[in-house]
């Protein structure tokens, strides 16, 4: 069998686009190659490593359900089969940021994929947000998210984990979060700011997106992927 990697995640870097009112991503220089040779004596070699402060919650990333709900796990106790595993991308780029998808349209969508939701399954939402605003002023202002009715629709089919090509599986406007609200109620975790969905929508294949071991984290960046067959 021949498989293909299909890269999910947005790139990281300083001035990238930051969830409101998450730290900023900072990349500073440790040490350059110079430095370092300085300070070992060496003539031949030296290394430079960059330091990070990024949030948990910076670019492609998980949520650990504690993020939201203080008696939910932390994203290094979370099951890690819930970042990983059999997945499938359904189609909801035709909703517009002005309404909130909907039961109908997780059915709808599901049934124009010819896929079936399986228990254990991770569904990511192709809303064609990152496609039309990414890089614009509109990215983390104007995209459609999960009413109430179809977030839980999602955790009762059994899903583990809902990604989203936004900053978020809730509307924007929606101050229940219900996306959250939902995923904190089944304790079930959610995938954000993933992109290039277009090549995988309508398809079945693995998804990995697993979270660095942070302890007690409250989310982590990941590197999400699908793995395909060519
Ligand atoms: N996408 C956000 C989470 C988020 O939007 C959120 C989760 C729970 C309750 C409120 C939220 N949004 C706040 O503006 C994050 O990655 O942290």
């Amino acid at each position: 069998m021949s498989l293909r990697l299909i890269d999910l995640s947005q790139e990281i870097f300083q001035g990238m686009s930051v969830f409101p009112m998450h730290q900023n991503t900072f990349i500073m220089t440790n040490m350059t190659h110079e430095e370092n040779m300085q300070a070992t004596g060496s003539k031949s070699l030296g290394f430079s490593a960059r330091n990070l402060l990024i949030s948990e919650h910076g670019g492609t990333h998980c949520d650990g359900v504690w993020e939201y709900k203080p008696s939910g796990q932390t994203i290094d106790k979370m099951p890690i089969d819930y970042f990983w595993g059999s997945a499938i991308c359904i189609d909801l780029s035709h909703i517009s940021p002005t309404k909130y998808i909907e039961p109908k349209d997780l059915e709808e969508a599901l049934k124009n994929s010819g896929q079936t939701i399986y228990q254990g399954d991770i569904v990511l939402l192709y809303t064609g947000h990152y496609d039309r605003y990414f890089n614009t002023d509109k990215w983390q202002t104007t995209y459609s998210g999960l009413s109430y009715a179809s977030a839980t629709w999602l955790a009762k089919q059994g899903v583990v984990n809902i990604g989203v090509d936004a900053p978020a599986i809730d509307h924007p406007d929606d101050l229940n979060f219900s996306g959250h609200l939902v995923c904190g109620e089944y304790d079930i975790t959610n995938t954000e700011n993933l992109c290039n969905l277009d090549k995988v929508v309508n398809q079945r294949f693995l998804f990995f997106g697993l979270p660095l071991k942070i302890r007690d984290g409250s989310g982590s960046p990941i590197r999400a992927v699908a793995l395909v067959e060519k």
